[in-house]
Order: C-alpha cells, then structure tokens, then sequence
C-alpha cells in the first residue's frame, strides 16, 4: 500500500515585511484570499491525500471559513501556527501524530499561491529515493557571502560558484520519519536557527540525502509590498496561456 500524503500549509506568520493590517496570506489575489490560491494546489494534486492548515492564532476561524467556503475536501483541520516558522512546522508535525514514520510529509509556505500541482506530485516522486526533498531554482544573480567591512557596512567575503547555488522554495517534502527524528534534535538545540525544514533535515540527520526537486520561478513567495502584484500578473500570463493552449489542442 502507498504511504499517505499530507501537506502542511504554513501560514502562522503576521507578514511583517508586506506591511499590512492583517497577516498576507489572506490578502486578495485575483478576487480570492493568498492562503485559498495556496491550499487549492494541494486539493488540486491526486498524490496528495489530507491537508492540515497552520494559521496564526487569531484568523485561524477566518481561514475555517475559507476552507469551507472553498469545499477543499481535504482539509482536515486548521489550527494555530507558532512563535516562528520552525515552530509551525513542529505544530503541523504534532498534527500528523497520527500518521505512520514511512507516510509523506510535504510543507509549504501559504505565502507561496503560485505553486503547481504538478510540482507538488514531483515532490512526492523524489521521495521514493530521498528521505527529504526541497523545490529550488538556480540564481539570476551571483550570489556572495558577506562579512563586516572594514570601515563599517558589509564587504564580499567569498563569491560561491553560482553553478553550485539554488533558491530553495517550498514544498520541501520528508518521508514522516526522518522529519520527526530531525525536529526531536532540533528542538532540544537551543542554538537551532533555521529558516526552511531542509535546512533542520541537513544540519541534525547530515546523513540524509536532501534531494532537489527542480521548482519554477513563478513560484513566489509573496513578502514584500509589490508582490501581490507581480502574483497578480503572473497568474493572469498562466491562465491566458492555459486558453491558448486549449484552443490549440
Ligand atoms: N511563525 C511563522 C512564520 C512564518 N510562517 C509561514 O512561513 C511562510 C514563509 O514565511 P514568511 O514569508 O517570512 O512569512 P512571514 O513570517 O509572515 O513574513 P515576515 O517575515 O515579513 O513577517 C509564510 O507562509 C508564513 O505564514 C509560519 O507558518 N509561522
Ligand atoms: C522556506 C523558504 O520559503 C525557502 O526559501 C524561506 O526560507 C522562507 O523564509 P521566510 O523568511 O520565512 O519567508
């Protein structure tokens, strides 16, 4: 029998940098709320079975009814998001307690609406050869490693091989197992400081293969003001191709 698979969709963060009344998964994009676009690519893709929603605190009926609303069949349950990202992730983790350690764990960033079904299935491909699995794409830019000039301000420390360099996106996805014994470490470590759930698999499990799951640059995370618009234009070229491509078919 096939491992199930159950996504989590972060959203416990305010949205600080987006600079908005309320948290920016729930600003409007194309008539409907960020964190709906976010969920109905999970609802969407066959592979996955069940979503769980982690929502900060005081929106977490706010985003109930969004789900209803939507008739996503998959959702679960909606509950509350923590103090920071890796806290939501151990939250969305305590939520699958019920699942088995060999079932498929995918996490996703509800501020990323753009993502594809079909990147998502690619997620859950990988992890029939890895333990873990990370969405990226390679950088436009060089990317360097700074350190503190000498003067004051910031001075290039290294200029990395940017063929060696991607932009991790999310989903990230782990076999349930691996997940679970990476976060046991990391929350005992009072130095954790990790900003995505691959980074926690590499530093406290080094033996696991994170594997690259090739992503699409379309796959934004919405962060700072601006951004909506640039989903907005975005989703407005997928669909006017995805009418193109009808017609010629
Ligand atoms: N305590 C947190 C912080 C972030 N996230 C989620 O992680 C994703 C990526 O985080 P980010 O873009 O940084 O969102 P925010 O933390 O809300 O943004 P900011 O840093 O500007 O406050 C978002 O979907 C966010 O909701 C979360 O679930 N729990
Ligand atoms: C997980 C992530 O989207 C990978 O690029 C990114 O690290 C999230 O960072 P944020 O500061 O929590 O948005």
């Amino acid at each position: 029998m096939r491992p199930r698979v159950i996504a989590a969709v972060l959203a416990g963060g305010v949205g600080a940098r987006m600079g908005a009344p309320s948290p920016k998964q729930l600003l409007p994009l194309e008539g409907r709320p960020i964190i709906e676009h976010s969920i109905a690519a999970f609802e969407a893709c066959p592979e996955v079975d069940e979503v769980v929603v982690l929502m900060v605190r005081e929106y977490v009926e706010r985003v109930e009814d969004i789900v209803s609303s939507a008739g996503f069949s998959k959702v679960t349950a909606v509950l509350p998001g923590g103090e920071t990202r890796t806290d939501t992730s151990y939250a969305a983790l305590s939520a699958m307690e019920g699942a088995a350690d060999t079932d498929l764990a995918l996490l996703h960033d509800a501020a990323r609406p753009l993502v594809r079904p079909a990147t998502i299935g690619a997620c859950v491909s990988a992890l029939g050869e890895a333990g873990a699995v990370g969405v990226a794409v390679p950088s436009g830019d060089t990317v360097v490693r700074v350190a503190p000039g000498r003067t004051g301000g910031e001075a290039v420390a290294q200029v990395p091989p940017r063929a060696e360099l991607r932009r991790m996106q999310t989903p990230q996805g782990f076999r349930l197992g691996v997940l679970r014994r990476a976060y046991a470490l990391a929350m005992a470590d009072p130095g954790l400081v990790a900003t995505d759930d691959c980074g926690v698999v590499l530093r406290y499990l080094p033996e696991e293969e994170v594997r690259i799951v090739p992503g699409e640059e379309t796959n934004i995370k919405v962060t700072n003001p601006g951004d909506v618009e640039v989903a907005e234009t975005l989703l407005r070229r997928a669909r006017a191709r995805a009418v193109l491509a009808e017609v010629d078919a």
